[in-house]
């Protein structure tokens, strides 16, 4: 890695500007270099800027257009990240006639993300929504079936000798770290928003007043390879929302902030020619600058960006982790858990449930509501046959409410849903109450990220049998007085079905 002062240096010559007055960059312990308030600073003050053209993109590298468009996509590089990847590998091999060349001196080549552990590491996640995600697998197949035969098939860009040293696996996973724990989502100018001129940028007009109020999202939206490739359409054509793979890009400068959950005090906002970090609140002298990452869970923090964020929970759960974890549970962990209950049509109405909800995971927050659609499912699955042809005929998903059958299950496959971690929450508290200063940090963070997990799991689990015990309690002969708890019916919980898919 070059000195900090080099990058600064560089990032000045080429126009980028800082307020240096305002703004240090520092090493903070545990969390690498970030940057510090050497003053107070208002709110709506601009740090620094980045011209456009600086951001490292297959927009703004000459590769894709050295390599001819058409060629570009038939060797696949259009899809995903392997097109950036090889931007930012044949940029690097160019040295210091690159225009970034400082710049990708000045990353990390190390990442602590579980996509370098050990088999062993990786067992300590076992159980967790970390080790489906990884997405080590496919990253070795694009760059076996699409970036090794694309270097090779064009020598007089990817020079022969330099393959070991520039374009080998292990500098294609150290780019794609890279590009996932650093990388933002920039559109051209005039793309959506509210200052949406429906064309390319330049004959868009200025934002009413502040050009803040133009900004899209700020995104230091550390792009996810599951995110972009897969999501096509019955047509075979990219669904809306799937992120253009051009979008993504490598910002300088921006990228040296570092995030905690909640406390964000600066955003990026883009402009015409330049994007702009400014502060969103005052901060004070001597106080870190945080960007968002957009308030992760940890089990996402630990994939994307290798740490995890500890402060403190809100009720009803205690003591510290991140408010924002969740936990999966899969359709056919509540599938299992009925069938002794009702085991007719079981597959039909899985079939069913798949088309018309479209979703088979469930996700808990650490609000520890069980959520409705969880609900919804196992009174599907629980429907005598002549009102499941109803349902089938109505195509209503069944209603979220319930009884002391449906509570019962939902306490099974929550339990079970505990089985599939190899220790309990109270080893794992234990673990880290006694030594955990003396643990690799890989364990430690994979100790963190499962607890998390299980403290929802018990959370819920105690809400679960509080209400068993209000609805075992209450009179029942004349119905009377017979509860039926109506779980909170909660968008935002639908939402993360959605997001967590990704
Ligand atoms: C966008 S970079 C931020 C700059 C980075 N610290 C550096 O030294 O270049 C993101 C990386 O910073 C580190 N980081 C950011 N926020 C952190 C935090 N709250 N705790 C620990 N590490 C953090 C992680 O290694 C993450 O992958």
């Amino acid at each position: 890695m070059i000195p900090l002062e080099e990058l600064l240096r560089w990032f000045q010559s080429q126009n980028g500007t800082i307020d240096g007055s305002s703004m240090g960059i520092t090493e903070f312990p545990n969390s690498g270099r970030g940057a510090i308030a050497l003053v107070d600073i208002p709110g709506e003050h601009t740090l620094f800027t980045i011209p456009r053209e600086l951001t490292l993109s297959t927009r703004t590298s000459s590769l894709p257009a050295r390599i001819g468009r058409q060629a570009w996509k038939e060797l696949g590089l259009e899809v995903g990240w392997v097109g950036l990847i090889l931007c930012m590998m044949w940029e690097e091999a160019q040295g210091s006639t690159s225009r970034w060349f400082s710049y990708l001196a000045s990353l990390p080549s190390n990442f602590d993300t579980p996509m370098f552990w050990s088999e062993d590491e990786l067992d300590e996640l076992k159980g967790t929504a970390v080790i489906d995600k990884i997405g080590k697998s496919d990253a070795e197949r694009d760059y076996n079936e699409k970036l090794l035969p694309a270097v090779k098939s064009r020598p007089e860009l990817f020079l022969p000798e330099h393959i070991p040293q520039y374009y080998s696996l292990a500098r294609y996973h150290i780019m794609g770290s890279r590009i996932l724990s650093r990388s933002f989502h920039v559109e051209p100018w005039g793309k959506g928003g509210d200052n949406d001129s429906g064309s390319d940028a330049s004959e868009t007009p200025e934002g009413p007043g502040n050009p803040m109020d133009v900004d899209s999202e700020p995104l230091p939206q550390m792009n996810d390879p599951q995110d972009d490739t897969d999501d096509l359409d019955e047509d075979g054509d990219e669904e809306e929302d799937t992120e253009n793979p051009a979008d993504v890009a490598m910002v300088p400068m921006a990228d040296m902030l570092n995030a905690q959950y909640g406390s964000g005090n600066v955003k990026l906002f883009y402009e015409k020619h330049d994007l702009r970090m400014v502060t969103t609140k005052p901060i004070q002298a001597g106080e870190q600058i945080w960007n968002t990452y957009g308030d992760p869970p940890n089990s996402d923090l630990l994939r994307r960006y290798g740490h995890v964020d500890l402060v403190p929970l809100p009720p009803p759960l205690s003591g510290v982790g991140n408010p924002a974890d969740v936990v999966e549970i899969r359709a056919d962990l509540v599938v299992v858990s009925t069938l002794k209950t009702s085991a007719l049509d079981v597959q039909e109405k899985v079939d069913w449930w798949l088309e018309n909800a479209d979703d088979d995971t469930f996700v808990l927050g650490t609000d520890c509501d069980f959520p409705d659609d969880l609900v919804s499912f196992v009174r599907l699955m629980l429907l005598p046959r002549n009102e499941w042809e109803k349902t089938k005929m109505k195509s209503k998903l069944p209603k979220a409410k319930v009884d002391a059958q449906v509570l019962s299950i939902v306490k099974e496959v929550l339990e079970r849903r505990l089985q599939e971690y190899s220790t309990t929450a109270q080893d794992d508290e234990k673990l880290l109450s006694s030594n955990a200063e003396n643990f690799p940090l890989n364990k430690k963070h994979a100790v963190i990220v499962r607890l998390g997990e299980k403290r929802i799991l018990h959370g819920t689990l105690g809400k679960v049998q509080a209400s068993l015990v209000l609805m075992n309690s209450a009179p029942t002969a004349t119905g009377k007085g017979k509860k039926r708890v109506h779980s909170d019916r909660n968008v935002e919980t639908s939402a993360r079905v959605k997001k967590a898919r990704r």
